[in-house]
């Protein structure tokens, strides 16, 4: 059936789909992401979930449980299965070749499984059912007998899961359980490919939100388990009387199936952090909460530091009670700045009220940040193995999506950096060295072209220049952060870079970068402030007094002032932590064999089984997955001699009654775009004289302008030829052979010239037709054996037909146009 798609011109079904967003796409795109989206949305509806595309897996978010879809018979199938290849596509077909790579010890034999796709697409799911496959099925202690039976490094591995969802996950607008950080687990499999341990990496938690949350949003689960799990005698250690309401706690009435206590105390035991240091971390957390309500009033004399509301004082009470400091340095260092002039004397300043609050949420992120790492690294110690007893490794990569909010700032900023690292990764590794293999293979390929984002990343992270260096720059020269200034110096510095652009009617400051998967604007106020992330030292000397041990272990060895060793100041900005360990990252990747898994959600309000074509469109095209097909289907082309047939190899479709409905209504569409087609053609055929139409096709003189534009000149006979390529061109578009030609102008003028050459003087077996796709046009055309003959094409008749189609990313071109000017004539 996709054959049959594949037999109509794609700017044809471009044009008359007219989907706005297809539009502003290369036709070919469209086409492509227009039949992959079809496919996905049949498949959709046939409640199948899954599907190969190229290299890639797609993985559709049901929104609702699928009754034994990831049962430990599925894991047991596809386990067992002798080619799992062959099998229905499932995210275990992913999980057994990475596992058979490295039981096969193909080089590189460490595997990394990337999980990419927008928030709420299906990523953490997919990475637990990833965890829970190798657990089962490279469970070291007993085998698969039931899920039971997964014991202790197992289950712990699988209990990390918990805990880090429930520190760092929460409730967002998008997504009831979005992770508010990236991660990288390391699965560390022995000589026997056996689970023997783990380690999880971290990336950018989005500490703000322990302190401020936006509209209808939450806090971390955690805070909400502690209110509806906690016991009354926890509560009452805590300090938090059931009718407290707490300000950093907004939509606490909502209950989510997320809020278990219970289950993350239990991960807790298992992983070894017993009742006290379970104490330790609620009572540290149920302080946050009372520093949260606390708020400041302006004093009565200026010179003051500020007051406390009347119900605060007793909330900061509470407070320094349960951080276990003593209550009035905690009140000072919250209010008072300590000015430092020489080593001796220090000059004390009140703050301002805005500032109070400043450092009250500072103090809240500063310790909620640093509990997070703590946590890391103890379930590291508790589930990482001995460097000797493992060999390989299984890495999963769940990281955030490409975000574009109406207001973006410095976190989306590197949330999408990160996006274009592993985007570049995708393509240079897939895209490239697939291609270069084909090549090397003896096959007949033409590259295929892709989206280089390297200007991007150059404008992001280049080297003295770059959006970061600039950022960087502002924060060592420790000056107060003037936003618009900074425009002007990336103005300055950036301005040559085509992927950065400014809205000149713009109030805010602000640039606008070029992503692959879009254009996002960010706004300049408060990022060099973000990059910075000063912790007054007075909080830091605070909680090293603390008389909570975990409390004073987090802090214990940080330098307040942040002095480097020959006493410079050392300023470690936002930006470079992330950029290193995104570094970091990056060596792995590009040490191990990659899978890529794409999630895409189906629709934005996370409803079962609903498809909404336009959000699944926009996500298909952010994720390369049109250039991953359009390999994929060209190489299995080259290998079969047949067109079209990646698709439906790949693309399982729904039974066949579902199936040929689709045909059958796709091709009547078709049909129908068709007669349009032909009576506009024939409209506009009338519309015009025979003169002119003769005047402009056939030119009696061959100048040398026209010439160099379109004729064909063949050096070894005199007489020159003429092709006449354009009517050509749209009577091959109905032919199967376009198929082909989709994506290579160039093969659809070679076979109109060939045609034309048939026509004349020369027998088949005289010429050798060469192309090169890129170019617009034919290449050459060898005679054998009279030497080389250039081949030039005639100009058309056709308003625009002369230009090629693809080179502009954005904008009608080419046939399109052609069939706009038709269009608009039939209606205007
Ligand atoms: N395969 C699946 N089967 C059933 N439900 C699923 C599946 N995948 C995802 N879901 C549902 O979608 C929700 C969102 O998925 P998930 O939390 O994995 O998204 P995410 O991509 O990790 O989002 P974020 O980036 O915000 O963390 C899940 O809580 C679950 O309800």
């Amino acid at each position: 059936p996709v054959c049959v798609c594949f037999c109509v011109n794609p700017r044809v079904v471009c044009f008359f789909k007219s989907l706005c967003v297809c539009v502003s796409l290369n036709p070919c795109v469209c086409v492509f992401l227009w039949l992959v989206l079809k496919c996905l949305q049949a498949r959709y509806r046939a409640k199948v979930f899954y599907t190969h595309a190229g290299c890639t897996l797609v993985a559709l978010n049901p929104f609702q449980p699928v009754p034994d879809l990831y049962s430990l018979d599925v894991m047991k199938e596809y386990h067992c299965a002798p080619q799992p290849q062959e099998s229905k596509p499932h995210i275990f077909i992913v999980a057994e070749e990475a596992y058979r790579n490295v039981q096969g010890q193909v080089e590189p034999v460490n595997q990394s499984l990337v999980v990419s796709g927008e928030s709420g697409a299906g990523k953490t799911w997919t990475s637990r059912c990833l965890m829970k496959y190798y657990a089962t099925v490279a469970a070291s202690s007993s085998l698969m007998k039931s899920q039971d039976t997964v014991e202790r490094i197992e289950k712990r591995v699988l209990d990390s899961n918990p805990i880090m969802e429930a520190f760092g996950n929460a409730c967002t607008l998008r997504n009831s359980n979005s992770s508010r950080f990236g991660k990288y687990i390391q699965l560390q499999l022995n000589r026997s490919q056996l689970l023997v341990g783990a380690s999880v990496q971290t990336y950018l938690l989005e500490k703000t939100r322990v302190a401020g949350q936006p509209v209808n949003e939450r806090n971390f689960h955690i805070f909400y388990q502690m209110m509806t799990g906690g016991s009354d005698e926890q509560r009452r250690e805590w300090k938090m009387s059931h009718d407290q309401h707490f300000a950093w706690l907004p939509n606490a009435e909502k209950t989510l199936e997320e809020d278990c206590f219970d289950e993350t105390v239990e991960a807790m035991v298992h992983l070894g952090i017993n009742a006290e240091k379970q104490g330790h971390i609620f009572r540290i957390l149920a302080g946050l909460l009372q520093l949260g309500n606390v708020i400041f009033c302006s004093a009565m004399d200026e010179s003051q530091p500020c007051d406390l509301e009347e119900k605060s004082k007793d909330f900061m009470h509470r407070c320094a009670s349960l951080l276990c400091v003593p209550v009035e340095e905690l009140q000072t260092c919250l209010r008072v700045r300590t000015l430092r002039a020489g080593k001796q004397s220090a000059l004390f300043k009140p703050c301002s009220l805005a500032d109070c609050s400043v450092r009250r949420d500072c103090l809240a992120k500063v310790i909620y940040a640093q509990l997070f790492e703590w946590l890391v690294t103890f379930i590291n110690d508790s589930i990482c193995a001995d460097n000797s007893t493992w060999c390989n490794f299984i890495g999963l990569l769940d990281v955030y999506g490409f975000e574009c909010f109406q207001f973006n700032n410095l976190e989306q900023l590197c949330i999408n950096y990160a996006n274009e690292k592993l985007q570049q990764h995708f393509v240079a590794h897939y895209l490239k060295a697939q291609q270069e293999e084909y090549v090397s293979e003896g096959l007949e390929w033409s590259f295929v072209k892709y989206q280089d984002n390297q200007g991007c990343l150059d404008l992001i992270e280049g080297i003295p220049t770059g959006v970061f260096s600039l950022l960087n720059e502002e924060c060592l020269l420790n000056r107060a952060s003037d936003a618009k200034q900074f425009r002007v110096r990336l103005e300055k510095e950036l301005s040559d870079n085509g992927s950065m652009s400014w809205d000149k009617f713009s109030k805010q400051p602000h640039f606008t970068v070029a992503h692959y998967a879009g254009k996002v604007s960010y706004q300049i106020e408060g990022m060099m402030e973000k990059n910075k992330d000063p912790v007054p030292p007075e909080l830091i000397h605070l909680l090293q007094k603390s008389e909570n041990p975990l409390l004073h272990q987090l802090f214990a060895d940080r330098d307040p002032v942040g002095q480097g060793t020959r006493g410079l100041r050392q300023v470690v900005t936002v930006v470079s932590k992330f950029k290193n360990s995104l570094e970091n990252l990056m060596k792995i990747l590009h040490s191990t064999t990659p899978h890529y898994t794409r999630c895409i959600k189906p629709n934005t309000d996370c409803r079962p089984l609903t498809f909404k074509k336009e959000e699944v469109i926009m996500q298909l095209e952010a994720c390369g997955i049109v250039e991953t097909i359009h390999i994929s289907r060209r190489m299995c082309s080259l290998k079969k001699n047949s067109v079209a047939v990646s698709l439906s190899d790949r693309v399982y479709l729904p039974p066949a009654a579902v199936r040929s409905w689709l045909v059958r209504r796709a091709v009547r569409r078709w049909h129908r775009a068709a007669i349009v087609l032909q009576r506009s053609w024939r409209k506009w055929r009338v519309s015009r004289s025979p003169a002119e139409d003769l005047q402009e096709a056939m030119p009696t003189e061959l100048d040398p302008i026209l010439r160099a534009r379109g004729s064909v000149q063949l050096s070894s006979i005199q007489e020159p030829v003429m092709v006449r390529g354009w009517p050509m061109g749209l009577a091959l578009a109905s032919a199967p052979t376009i198929t082909v030609s989709m994506t290579a102008t160039g093969f659809q003028k070679m076979m109109s010239v060939m045609a034309c050459l048939n026509g004349h003087c020369f027998r088949s077996g005289d010429y050798k037709v060469e192309t090169n796709q890129f170019k617009q046009g034919v290449a050459s055309i060898r005679a054998q054996p009279r030497g080389s003959i250039k081949l030039h094409y005639q100009r058309s008749p056709l308003l625009y037909a002369d230009l090629h189609p693809d080179h502009k990313r954005d904008g009608v071109t080419g046939l399109n146009q052609i069939l706009l000017f038709l269009w608009h004539k039939l209606h205007y």
